[in-house]
């Protein structure tokens, strides 16, 4: 059975039952639209996140709804590597397949701090977190995809990516630190690594893809630490200005989702169509440095090596190896 759908009327989007998704951050704003979306459409969704009663809410809600597919939630910390290691043993505990991982979580605009593991707010949970699930992620991914019918790793990326500058002497802003420059950075990061994995991905023969997505500006709580000088016209003006959630969530549903993108990544899609990234995200150099740079601060040399040493640490109740301070 085809679905029409309200926000994208020329997208294809079949039903997807037995076919598996998580959502990071998937318990509120475009992240919630999503998880609703595709569990509408049969889909087994898995709602990753950072506050177990928004989780469960969500939950509870699309249940409700009556959604086709099963929804569930699993605790997952995008601040902390350790986290996202425990996320997805208990995710693999499960023996479920994994077709859809939407690495939408986020923070923006916030001051400057650090995660757990001592890196840049914006970079270590935006870029980094989403780039070890992922990758720790991705034999199950291999496994579960077809040729005619492939994995898709779509991750949230942002317009601000083209003004993001890429430094890779000063990834924390030490020298001069900007919530902008963070957030931009952070999102430009998940355009190169996007590109970078199709890449690997093609190389190997692998029945999955990877696309970024932008959802314009969408009225979501992304906004709400913003300092506006008059609270009250706040939401006024947002009505005019940004986009629903459900309306942002469109793209990334039609990144999962849609018929005719079968088999298409290493791109990036705006507003529901594909479009130009910035020139820097081009360059297959740039693309493989910081690829390579990440695999370090995250310590992850390869990937099966990696899980055998995890499932290790966590059978002995070890913590991972500490990260690297910069
Ligand atoms: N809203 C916009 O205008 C806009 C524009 C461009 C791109 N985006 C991108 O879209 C995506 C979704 O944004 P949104 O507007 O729905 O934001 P939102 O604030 O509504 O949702 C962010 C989600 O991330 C989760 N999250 C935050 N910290 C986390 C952590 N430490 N661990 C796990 N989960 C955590 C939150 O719980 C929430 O579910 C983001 O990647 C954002 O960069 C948004």
């Amino acid at each position: 059975m085809d679905h029409s759908f309200l926000f994208l009327p020329h997208a294809v989007l079949h039903t997807q039952n037995g076919r598996v998704a998580i959502v990071m951050g998937g318990a509120r704003g475009m992240g919630y639209e999503t998880a609703r979306h595709l569990a509408s459409l049969g889909m087994h969704v898995v709602i990753a996140g950072n506050s177990e009663e928004e989780g469960l809410q969500a939950v509870k809600k699309i249940h409700e709804e009556g959604s086709e597919g099963k929804v569930e939630f699993l605790f997952l910390g995008l601040c902390s590597l350790k986290s996202v290691r425990q996320f997805v043993h208990r995710f693999k505990a499960r023996a479920l397949t994994l077709h859809i991982p939407v690495n939408n979580a986020c923070i923006m605009l916030v001051s400057e701090g650090k995660t757990e593991d001592s890196f840049e707010l914006h970079f270590g949970l935006n870029y980094l977190g989403h780039f070890l699930l992922t990758n720790l992620l991705l034999d199950k991914l291999k496994r579960s995809g077809r040729h005619d019918a492939c994995s898709r790793v779509v991750t949230m990326s942002s317009a601000t990516h083209y003004v993001g500058i890429l430094n890779m002497e000063d990834l924390h802003g030490r020298s001069c630190y900007s919530e902008l420059g963070a957030y931009s950075q952070s999102k430009l990061s998940v355009v190169l690594f996007t590109y970078h994995l199709q890449e690997k991905l093609t190389a190997g023969g692998f029945p999955v893809t990877s696309k970024a997505v932008d959802p314009v500006m969408v009225d979501t709580d992304l906004y709400n630490k913003l300092c506006i000088p008059a609270p009250a016209a706040k939401k006024p003006v947002a009505k005019m200005l940004f986009r629903i959630p459900a309306e942002g969530a469109s793209t990334a549903i039609l990144a999962a989702t849609a018929s005719q993108l079968e088999g298409v990544g290493g791109c990036y899609f705006y507003n529901g169509e594909r479009t130009e990234s910035a020139d820097i995200t081009y360059d297959h150099n740039v693309r493989a440095e910081r690829w390579k740079q990440s695999c370090a601060l995250v310590v992850l040399r390869n990937t099966s090596a990696m899980e055998s040493t995890l499932q290790h640490l966590i059978s002995s109740n070890i913590s991972p190896p500490p990260q690297r301070q910069f």
